[in-house]
Formats: structure tokens, sequence, C-alpha cells
């Protein structure tokens, strides 16, 4: 591939810009904004580019400036604007030419645009891209996806300038037909919500619980990404960072500074962890980590919201207490287990919906595929998961591929850890610390590993009772999850005859 269009150079275009200029490919850019255009240039002349890349300023002479076949590369919002852009090059496209969509696109416009353009023989890959701006620029984790011909076209090219995992693959694979790619992305960033979540929840029990400064905390965070289970994770790493950086100006800690609102949900600027929480109560497949870490956030876009109500109730509900603790290192022994496995729930709920997804849609998605691109360059990595879920999905059953959980190496993992995350869970709840993530991990792994007792029988008494919704007989669950066939007359109503005894229907 020798020449690239880049569509979008904003933080994450204007570096593949860089990337792939230095990769050898004559980089031909377009930005609605002048100010982005000029902005990326200049990037291009700091880094020795300034001869492979070209800044266009209307659709016409971008595409003017391509031999054929065209191949374009979007890294833009996602939704009307991937649309629009679509429309505008739809004069100029032509057989054979392809179309990257590296921005975080819902998988079904991705789905839409390439029923759209089959019929003029343009390829439209939706391809995840994940590692945030550095990655963009030093090689990031792509999940290609759509017709085979467009993906195979690509391929050489992104392995080139894909990050390289610790064992030097290219962290690239092609993921599968239509919106795959995108969905695959989609799922990362919702395992990564949850993993983040967890983590400043974590920092929180640490600061306000444990009153341990952002130094100390730091250097927890480094032993911990050192060796065993948080090693090589890339969040708690850039945590290390964080928790150490001044302000140059006041010499405060920059995350000291920052106020305690994410709204890139709320403004729609993102859309991933909605996506993924939308798609796990579509599929019916239960992703707790990941929604609690994400309404937490949702709630925290709304600071007016917030104070409005802490007024209405005369002052804050709680304010974290600290943690009276004899056994501290044994403490932040738990914290790193409880850390763990709720990163692993997160892996885990997104891996058993993406599977869900597969069989919905019949990609034939390849997991050991996934966990391999997602070893280096993306936000998720983190290098004992990763070893952990290779093993897993090698020759893993359909049972195993569906339902990631049931594997006797997770479920030992799991075991292993459960009292710290209950030991934790418990003592934030008495000390009234944030953590929604680590308290939908403990309850979810309860009930996700209970045989029979359930307090939902009673659920299904009540149903049964106003609804006629019937019920299965203890020793006689057929194991589907389909209506039960028995009933009882709990209440007639008026004037109706009802069973006095439990009948089958
Ligand atoms: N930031 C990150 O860490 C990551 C982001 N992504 C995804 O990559 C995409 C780009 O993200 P990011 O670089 O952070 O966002 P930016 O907002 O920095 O960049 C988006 C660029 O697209 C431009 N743009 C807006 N409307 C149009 C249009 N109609 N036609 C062409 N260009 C347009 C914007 O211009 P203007 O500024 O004038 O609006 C801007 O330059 C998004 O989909 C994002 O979700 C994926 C992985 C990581
Ligand atoms: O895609 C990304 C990383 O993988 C981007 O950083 C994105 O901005 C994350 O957004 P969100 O937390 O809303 O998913």
């Amino acid at each position: 591939m020798h020449q690239i269009a880049m569509i979008g150079t904003g933080s994450m275009g204007s570096m593949m810009t860089l990337l792939f200029a230095e990769n050898g490919v004559k980089m031909s850019i377009y930005d609605p904004s002048e100010s982005n255009r000029k902005k990326a240039m200049d990037k291009a002349k700091q880094d020795g580019l300034e001869s492979k890349v070209t800044a266009y300023s209307d659709y016409e002479s971008l595409c003017n400036s391509l031999s054929s076949p065209k191949v374009f590369f979007f890294s833009v919002p996602h939704g009307s604007v991937g649309d629009a852009i679509v429309d505008s090059l739809w004069p100029y496209l032509e057989k054979g030419d392809i179309i990257i969509d590296g921005s975080n696109e819902h998988w079904e416009n991705t789905q839409r645009r390439q029923g759209k353009l089959v019929v003029r023989g343009v390829g439209y890959v939706g391809m995840g891209v994940s590692g945030g701006y550095q990655s963009a620029r030093g090689g990031a984790s792509f999940s290609p996806g759509g017709e085979d011909w467009a993906v195979e076209a690509v391929m050489p090219f992104l392995r080139t300038v894909a990050a390289k995992d610790v064992e030097g693959n290219p962290c690239v694979q092609k993921m599968g037909a239509g919106g795959a790619g995108h969905y695959v992305k989609m799922i990362h960033n919702g395992i990564e919500q949850g993993m983040m979540s967890a983590l400043c929840e974590v920092w929180g029990i640490m600061n306000s619980g444990l009153g341990l400064r952002y130094e100390e905390i730091a250097d927890i965070f480094e032993k911990w990404n050192t060796k065993g289970e948080l090693r090589e994770n890339f969040l708690v790493g850039i945590g290390v960072d964080i928790l150490k950086q001044k302000d140059p100006e006041n010499k405060k800690h920059v995350l000291s500074e920052i106020q305690d609102k994410v709204v890139q949900d709320v403004d729609e600027s993102e859309g991933t962890g909605v996506w993924t929480s939308e798609e796990g109560m579509r599929l019916h497949i239960p992703i707790p980590t990941i929604t609690s870490g994400h309404q937490m956030r949702l709630a925290s876009a709304y600071s007016t919201k917030r104070k409005r109500v802490s007024k209405a109730m005369g002052g804050r509900l709680v304010t974290p207490q600290s943690i009276e603790c004899e056994d501290r290192e044994g403490m932040i022994e738990q914290l790193r287990q409880a850390t763990y496995i709720t990163f692993l729930a997160s892996f885990i709920q997104g891996l058993t919906l993406l599977a869900r997804a597969d069989d919905e849609n019949r990609w034939g998605l390849d997991f050991s595929k996934i966990i391999a691109i997602w070893r280096g360059g993306c936000i998720i990595r983190s290098e004992h998961i990763s070893e952990l879920f290779l093993k897993v999905y090698k020759n893993a059953s359909k049972e195993i591929l569906s339902d990631p959980l049931a594997n006797e190496t997770v479920a030992a993992e799991f075991k292993n850890a459960f009292p710290a995350l209950k030991k934790i869970v418990s003592r934030s709840i008495e000390a009234d610390a944030y953590i929604p993530t680590l308290a939908a991990t403990l309850e979810w792994l309860k009930y996700s590993t209970t045989e029979e007792g359930l307090p939902t029988e009673f659920e299904e008494a009540e149903l049964d009772f106003f609804g006629w919704h019937m019920f299965d007989l203890k020793g006689h669950d057929s194991g589907k999850a389909v209506t039960g066939r028995y009933h009882f007359g709990w209440r007639s109503a008026k004037g109706i005859p009802e069973p006095s005894k439990i009948v089958r229907l």
C-alpha cells in the first residue's frame, strides 16, 4: 500500500498519519478544520515527514491525489459523520477502492455502509484501533472486519504498522465479516471500562481508606505491575505515572487537580461503553462488572445533579472513612487479588457477550486471535491474562467458547481470589468506599456459580402468582432456559376456579 487518504486528523488520525508516512506510505490528509490540518502538517514537519504528507481542503482534490485503487482511512467521530463522509466520497469512488474505518463506529453502522458500498464494488473495512494516541504513533492493536478481499488487501500493510506483542507478533488479525471488527473493539472498550473503574475504586480505597499517599500507591502499583497476575498490565502501569506526575507550575500532583467527572458517554463523543451495555441486555448476557463501572461513570458526569441531591439530603450521605487495619500489607495483597479478579471478570463477561454475538451473526470469530491482538499496543493488555486466555482458547470446546467461566483454570483463578474480594468488599462497605465493580463482581460470582438455591425461586413463585408464568419443579429441571410446565392456583381471579395443587400444563 503506497498511498492512503487519512480523513480526520485529530488525536488519532494525526498520529497514524505520521506512523504510516514513516512506513513509506504517501499520505493525503483531509480534515474540515483548517487548524487541525495545519497542526497535522506541523507534526509531520517536526518529524521530518513533510515530503510524505500533503493536506487537502476538499474531497475532490483529496481523491484526485490518489491513484487507483484508492484507499481511505477514517479516524472521525462515530455516527452521522461517517455517513456524511461516505456521501461526500461517493462521486469519486470506483470498483476496488477500500475504506478502512478506524473510528470507534457502531458495528451496525459499519454493516449498513458495507451494504451500501458493496454495489459499487468498494470494500469497507470496519476496524478497531486500540492504544490511544501514543500507540497510534508507535503501533496500535487493530481488529479489521469486512469482506475477505478487502481485509486481505490491507492486512500486509497493517502487519507492518501494528504494535508487536512480547513475542514480536503483529497485533492485527482478520476478525470476520460485516461489523465483526468494530464489535470486537466495542467489547475491548467495555472490558476497558470495567477495568478502569476497578482500578479507580482500588485507588480510592488506598487513598481515602488506608490514607496512603500518591507516591506510596505508585510504588504498590509498580510492584503489582512487575510480577504476578497484574504484571505488564497497561492500565496499572500508566497508573504509576499518573500518581507520580506533578504540575510543574504549582508542584501539586496533577491527579489532585482533576475534577471527578467522566463525560464522554453523556456528551456522546464516545459510544462504545453504552453500546456494550445495550448489547449485554439485548443478548441476555450478564455483564455487571462492565455496566456497574459504566454507571458510576455516567453518574459522575452530572456534578450539578450530585450537588443538588446532596443538598436535599442535608449534606453528603457518605464520606469515605479511614479503614482500621492491623495487617496493612495483608490488606494490600487482598486489594491486588480483588483488582485481578475484577479485571478477569470484565474479560470473561466481555468475551461471553462476544461469543453470543458471534453465534448470532455467524462471524466465525477465532478467540485465540482476539486474545493475540490484545496482547500488545492496546489499552487492556495484561500479560498474565493474555497467557491465561491463550491456554483457555487453545482447542476449547464449544461449551467453553460460549462460557469461558466454566473453564477449570479460569474457575480456579476466581476461587483462589474470591475470599480476598469478599474481604475487600465488606470492609469497603463499612468504610463507605465507592466500589461498584468490586461489589458487582462479587455478586456476579456468587450467583453465576450457584448450582441450585438462588432466591429467584421466590421471584418465580411471585411471577406465577400474578401472571400465570409457570415454573419448573426441583428435580425436574430440563436445564434449558425455557418456560416451566407447572402452575399453582395461588389465588383465583373473581369466579374463575384455580387448581388447588401444583399442576403440569
Ligand atoms: N482518542 C483515543 O484514545 C481513541 C479514539 N478512537 C476513535 O478514533 C476516532 C477519532 O478519535 P480522536 O482522534 O480521539 O478524536 P478527535 O476529535 O481528536 O479527532 C476526530 C477528527 O475528526 C474530525 N471530523 C469531525 N467531523 C468530520 C467530518 N465531517 N469529516 C471529516 N473529519 C471530521 C474532527 O475535526 P474537528 O476537530 O474540527 O471536529 C477531528 O479532527 C473516534 O472514533 C474515536 O472513538 C479509537 C481509539 C482510541
Ligand atoms: O477507544 C479508546 C481506547 O480503546 C479510546 O480511548 C476511547 O476514547 C475510550 O472511550 P470509552 O472509554 O468511552 O470507551
